[in-house]
């Protein structure tokens, strides 16, 4: 079932059109990713579904509910939250409860559920201003589903963190999927591939493509083998003698062949021949799995040679 559709979004800033007919469906309970380079127009997509700011046409619904009715529905994390530093987290989190108009047993209750959930119960009566900046973001992700929205809008929730940051901060959204359904936005593909379940991709206002992830790394990415050699001189002649068998290549790191997958199995009898004829001995031979940044960058140059 759909938790979230978006109908024909448009937005326009004075001069710039930031979102142009954006229609998505996002289903219950995924953790769904989008995807897309600065500027692309997440930013403002993700400030409509909060109801921040108003399209400039079209509709979108939440669980249903027409937009003018989504408003607690949906719980939100900005691009750059900015805690009060001289609070806890307990305290922003009981503050920020009675904001939402919880009881005092329901805001306690839910506070002992998040802080183990958001791993912050061992600093929950520090000071937020003492959090390290994935601390920071685990807390106002805790503070977004607070009041057990249906949906819960993250933009770029691990972007500005080191590894280790981002690494907790995406096992914690990994979590949320018994939660609640997760919208998050990212130009880094590895967050994305990492923990959603589904992903699309805008580039400069439009959706390009919307898909489950495993599906699309199926059928829009071709899996390449690598063949790994001692030596550039053995790369590079090896190179020049697959063009003579018409297959595609190219070298990578001076020492590795890389050729589709599809070419290596139709090709595979000759490939060898021509290996042992010309004594080039192989080191290793892989299979390189597509990742999303393959797709990703197909779709951008794609958009762009339109
Ligand atoms: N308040 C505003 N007034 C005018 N133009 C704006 C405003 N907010 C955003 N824009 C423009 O709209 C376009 C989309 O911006 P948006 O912030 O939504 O992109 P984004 O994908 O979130 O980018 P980033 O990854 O850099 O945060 C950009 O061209 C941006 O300059």
């Amino acid at each position: 079932m759909a938790m979230i559709e978006l109908d024909s979004i448009s937005k326009r800033y004075r001069t710039v059109q930031a979102l142009k007919n954006v229609s998505l469906s996002v289903r219950e309970g995924s953790v769904f990713g989008f995807l897309g380079p600065n500027g692309a127009g997440k930013t403002t997509l993700i400030r409509i579904l909060a109801r921040l700011i108003e399209p400039t046409s079209g509709s979108f619904s939440i669980d249903g509910k027409a937009m003018h009715h989504t408003k607690r529905l949906v719980g939100y994390l900005a691009q750059q939250p900015t805690f009060y530093p001289w609070m806890s987290a307990r305290e922003l989190l009981r503050f920020s409860g009675t904001l939402y108009g919880m009881s005092f047993s329901e805001i306690e209750k839910r506070i002992d559920e998040l802080l183990p959930l958001c791993g912050i119960q061992m600093a929950a009566d520090r000071r937020i201003g003492e959090y390290s900046g994935g601390m920071v973001q685990r807390l106002g992700i805790a503070q977004a589903i607070l009041h057990r929205p249906k949906v819960v809008l993250l933009d770029e929730p691990a972007s500005a963190l080191d590894p280790i940051g981002r690494r907790d901060v995406l096992t914690l959204i990994g979590r949320l999927r018994e939660e609640t359904t997760v919208f998050m936005s990212s130009h880094i593909l590895e967050d994305i591939q990492r923990v959603c379940d589904e992903v699309a991709i805008i580039a400069d206002g439009s959706i390009v493509l919307q898909q489950n992830i495993q599906a699309l790394l199926g059928c829009h990415a071709r899996p390449l083998m690598r063949l790994q050699f001692k030596d550039s001189f053995t790369a590079s002649t090896c190179k020049a003698l697959l063009a003579d068998l018409s297959v595609e290549n190219s070298i990578e790191e001076a020492t590795c062949i890389v050729i589709s997958e599809t070419d290596y199995h139709a090709k595979h009898a000759k490939i060898m021949r021509m290996l042992s004829d010309h004594g080039l001995q192989l080191l290793g031979l892989y299979k390189q799995n597509a990742t999303l940044e393959d797709v990703f960058m197909h779709h951008i140059k794609e958009r762009n040679h339109a």
